[in-house]
């Protein structure tokens, strides 16, 4: 069970202990001046009213409501407890006095759930339900009734629901602003979390979020056997750039080769910016050769690229390798930058490849 709907439940389960304790009010107080004749109506109105108050409680406990506006029916709820007050009014109406305060008890129920329209709508079926009543027992029994004791009652009720009302309203705009603020919390904390994983010049993933996705691969690597390459990719010269052309073309460059690479990638693999003008790929579910050719296209796509606005020429080099079962990250990563290195040796421009078999019969 959801922690919404336990929530819920235990609201109802408060709010049904004082409906119980209102029941046993009004059976005493109909046994201390009703008239026996309505005995059989006052028990059929208690049995119906609880028999609808389980239905409720079961359609919440079941979790039926959850996708409804208001998950825990808080309008049902009170529309009912307060059609069942009514009746009681008019079979008790001896006790009136007492039993209005049944009304009362209702509406702060709906102070802290209801918007504030549904509120009002909850007040006014309230006078409504009261004044019908009432009008009934003025019919029935005219002559006994004091006209003005009663207005002046009516009208203290009439007060009491407008009080209620207005706390609700209150109540209602002081929801809104903490939902307001909770929305603009929880798009802060999206954004604080895009920022601590992206690299603020090029947009790319940082370094922070390629190693912990690198630890993901391991684990899917190490526990289904799903392959994956990485490939350290670094600008040729890059150094040049800034020197010739200054700071600020030097950034457009690694702006435009980062969306080159992002360009590049299929969607399950990752592209990020390893530091300086340093990038690195990790490719899922590819063997070394596949992985070989599509960065080949990447390295032959910069070449035929001109980047900045002063339309710049530009290679990269490429060092990219397998991960093998049970290494470790840092071992990967090495790997791959001695190979970009040695692809820088050999005179920059070129992917540089090897395996792990290659690595250990290079050391043996
Ligand atoms: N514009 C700019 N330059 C950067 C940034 N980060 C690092 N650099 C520059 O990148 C250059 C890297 O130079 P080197 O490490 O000598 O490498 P290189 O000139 O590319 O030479 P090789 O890698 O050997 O081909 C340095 O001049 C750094 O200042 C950055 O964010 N923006």
């Amino acid at each position: 069970m959801r922690q919404q709907q336990r929530d819920i439940l235990r609201r109802h389960g408060l709010a049904s202990s004082g409906a119980l304790l209102f029941t046993l009010l009004f059976m005493a107080g109909f046994q201390l001046q009703g008239d026996p004749a309505d005995a059989a109506v006052l028990y059929s109105a208690i049995a119906v009213y609880w028999v609808g108050q389980a239905l409720l409680l079961y359609w919440v406990g079941s979790g039926r409501s959850l996708n409804y506006q208001d998950p825990g029916l808080t309008a049902f709820f009170m529309v009912w407890a307060i059609s069942f007050v009514s009746i009681i009014l008019y079979l008790c109406s001896e006790h009136r006095n007492v039993v209005m305060l049944g009304y009362l008890a209702v509406m702060p129920y709906g102070v802290f759930r209801l918007t504030w329209r549904g509120f009002l709508g909850v007040a006014l079926f309230t006078m409504a339900s009261y004044t019908l009543v009432m009008l009934v027992l003025h019919h029935q029994n005219a002559g006994q009734w004091q006209a003005s004791q009663e207005a002046l009652l009516g009208a203290a009720f009439f007060i009491s629901l407008l009080a209620y009302s207005f706390l609700g309203r209150e109540v209602a705009l002081l929801r809104e602003a903490y939902r307001q603020k909770n929305r603009e919390l929880r798009r802060a904390m999206v954004r604080i979390e895009e920022l601590a994983i992206t690299d603020e010049l090029t947009g790319l993933y940082n370094r922070r979020y390629l190693l912990r996705t690198l630890e993901k691969q391991r684990a899917l690597a190490n526990r289904e056997g799903l392959p994956f390459v990485l490939a350290f990719v670094d600008i040729d010269h890059f150094k040049q750039i800034n020197d010739q052309h200054g700071h600020r073309i030097g950034d457009q460059v690694l702006v435009e080769l980062a969306q080159l690479l992002r360009l590049s990638v299929r969607e399950v693999d990752l592209a990020a910016r390893y530091g300086g003008e340093e990038f690195v790929l990790l490719l899922s579910g590819l063997t070394l050769a596949t992985a070989e050719n599509a960065l080949n296209r990447i390295r032959i796509a910069v070449m035929e690229e001109n980047f900045s606005e002063s339309s710049l020429p530009l290679t990269v080099s490429i060092g990219v390798t397998q991960y093998h079962a049970g290494e470790e990250g840092d071992e990967l990563l090495n790997r791959a930058d001695r190979l970009l290195y040695e692809a820088k040796r050999a005179g920059r421009n070129r992917v540089r490849t090897e395996t792990l078999e290659q690595t250990s019969a290079q050391s043996s």
